[in-house]
């Protein structure tokens, strides 16, 4: 069996993880076929998808910062047990937009909660489970944000709406993380060209995807 891989996209909002990820899937499949599995948090299954409804409504519903923390990390057991799990143990290789990071930098970073209590709840949920490489976006949060207010008009939501000091939080908890774990996050400058951010990220993609064979 080739060895099992399990990548994760990181970023603030409108950093582009998606836009990429959509282009690398197309280059990436005709390689892979169906060892590549590619999914999204929150969400990915039924019962994660539901717990995004709740998180992501258009307006604020008055959820309590640590009930978000709680249903975030919720929807992530789901994910890892119906989604990464299975692909990981028949040796796939699975890219996930968005993994723990976000928590660690949105609910342990923005919301003020704590990075050391959003990493202990989510080692109860993942049970340890890390990636082998997480490829961080970086980009200000002026830019990113502009970017989603002018191509993204009908898909704004609660967080997308929070304040500028909010979303500079989670860009440096994001950049101390990737600091402190650089084993495992790499960075790439999100604020170039679309096409050279999906150039960088080809390069680190292929790089760990030659490490699997063997
Ligand atoms: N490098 C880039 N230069 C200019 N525009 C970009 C770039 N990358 C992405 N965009 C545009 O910015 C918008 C947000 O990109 P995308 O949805 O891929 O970001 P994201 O990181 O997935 O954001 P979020 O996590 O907030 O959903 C899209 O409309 C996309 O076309
Ligand atoms: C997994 C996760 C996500 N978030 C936030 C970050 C974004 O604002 C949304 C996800 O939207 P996207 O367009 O699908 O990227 O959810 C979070 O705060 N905490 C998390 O753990």
């Amino acid at each position: 069996m080739t060895k099992p891989l399990f990548i994760t996209f990181e970023g603030p909002e409108g950093a582009g993880k998606t836009s990429v990820l959509e282009i690398l899937i197309s280059e990436l499949k005709p390689l892979l076929g169906d060892e590549l599995i590619t999914t999204r948090e929150p969400g990915g299954n039924p019962i994660s998808e539901a717990i995004r409804a709740i998180l992501q409504p258009a307006e604020d519903n008055g959820m309590d910062e640590r009930t978000e923390a709680l249903l975030y990390t919720a929807a992530r057991r789901q994910h890892l047990v119906e989604i990464i799990l299975p692909a990981l143990k028949s040796g796939k290789v699975v890219i996930s937009d968005r993994y723990i990071d976000s928590s660690l930098a949105y609910q342990g970073g923005g919301r003020g909660l704590g990075v050391d209590n959003i990493w202990q709840i989510n080692q109860f949920a993942t049970e340890g489970l890390m990636p082998d490489l997480t490829i961080y976006f970086d980009v200000p949060p002026e830019l990113g944000l502009a970017r989603v207010k002018a191509n993204r008009q009908g898909k704004i939501d609660r967080l997308d709406k929070e304040n500028l000091s909010f979303h500079q939080t989670v860009r440096q908890t994001y950049l101390q993380l990737q600091h402190d774990f650089s084993d495992r996050i790499k960075i790439i400058d999100a604020a170039q060209s679309l096409d050279q951010v999906v150039a960088d990220t080809r390069e680190l993609l292929l790089k760990t995807l030659k490490t699997r064979k063997g």
